[in-house]
């Protein structure tokens, strides 16, 4: 009998320079491995008053042509004080040639998103091919995302959002630092 698995034995890495290698196809992508951790604002017609964030952002990759991402997100106060967990969302970003991407993004509200868009030049637009919700979850039409590398240790993205009855328009932006140097 075969001892237990304690350790994956493909492990992911979250830096360029790390086993495994990164595949080609995510040559356009991979200034964006590792962990990021920034602040953010927000705001919908919906909501009484716009809101203050932090998040922290992790891309990695196994030697496949895909990423994996993960969010997650906490309300400040005016004086920055954590208030409570908010936005938390995983999943996959599928590398095509040239550039193209496929993303999947699930979201604990019930929300399934599947995004196209292109990466070049340190910026990514990823903008809704279909969305799924679970039947108790708030009505989402769309999204639109663009994530820019300002530098290489700065990632920047706007998010615009189509829900509840209202058009797309601005939901969210952040400017979000490297975390893991060295
Ligand atoms: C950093 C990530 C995000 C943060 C910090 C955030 C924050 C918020 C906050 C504070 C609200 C008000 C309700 C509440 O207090 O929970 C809200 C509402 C909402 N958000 Fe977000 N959000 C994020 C990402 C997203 C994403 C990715 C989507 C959809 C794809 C989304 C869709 C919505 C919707 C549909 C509402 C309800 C609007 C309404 O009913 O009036 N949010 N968000």
């Amino acid at each position: 009998m075969s001892e237990p698995v304690r350790k994956p034995p493909f492990p992911d890495a979250l830096r360029a320079d790390a086993a495994p290698a990164p595949h080609a196809l995510l040559g356009p992508l991979i200034g964006f491995l590792g962990t990021w951790a920034g602040r953010g604002r927000g705001g919908y017609p919906t909501l009484d008053e716009d809101f203050s964030y932090a998040q922290e952002v992790t891309f990695r990759h196994d030697g496949r042509p895909f990423l994996h991402y993960e969010a997650r997100a906490w309300l400040l106060d005016a004086d920055d004080v954590p208030l409570r967990p908010s936005a938390r969302e995983s999943g996959w970003w599928r590398v095509q040639p040239e550039g193209r991407v496929e993303a999947l993004i699930t979201q604990p509200t019930g929300i399934a998103e599947i995004l196209v868009g292109h990466a070049a030049d340190g910026v990514v637009d990823l903008t809704t091919h279909q969305v799924a919700s679970a039947p108790t979850a708030k009505e989402v039409s769309a999204t639109h995302r663009r994530y820019t590398l300002t530098d290489e240790g700065t990632l920047t993205y706007v998010h615009d959002l189509a829900a509840v009855g209202r058009p797309l328009q601005h939901h969210l932006s952040a400017r979000l630092r490297r975390e893991d140097r060295g």
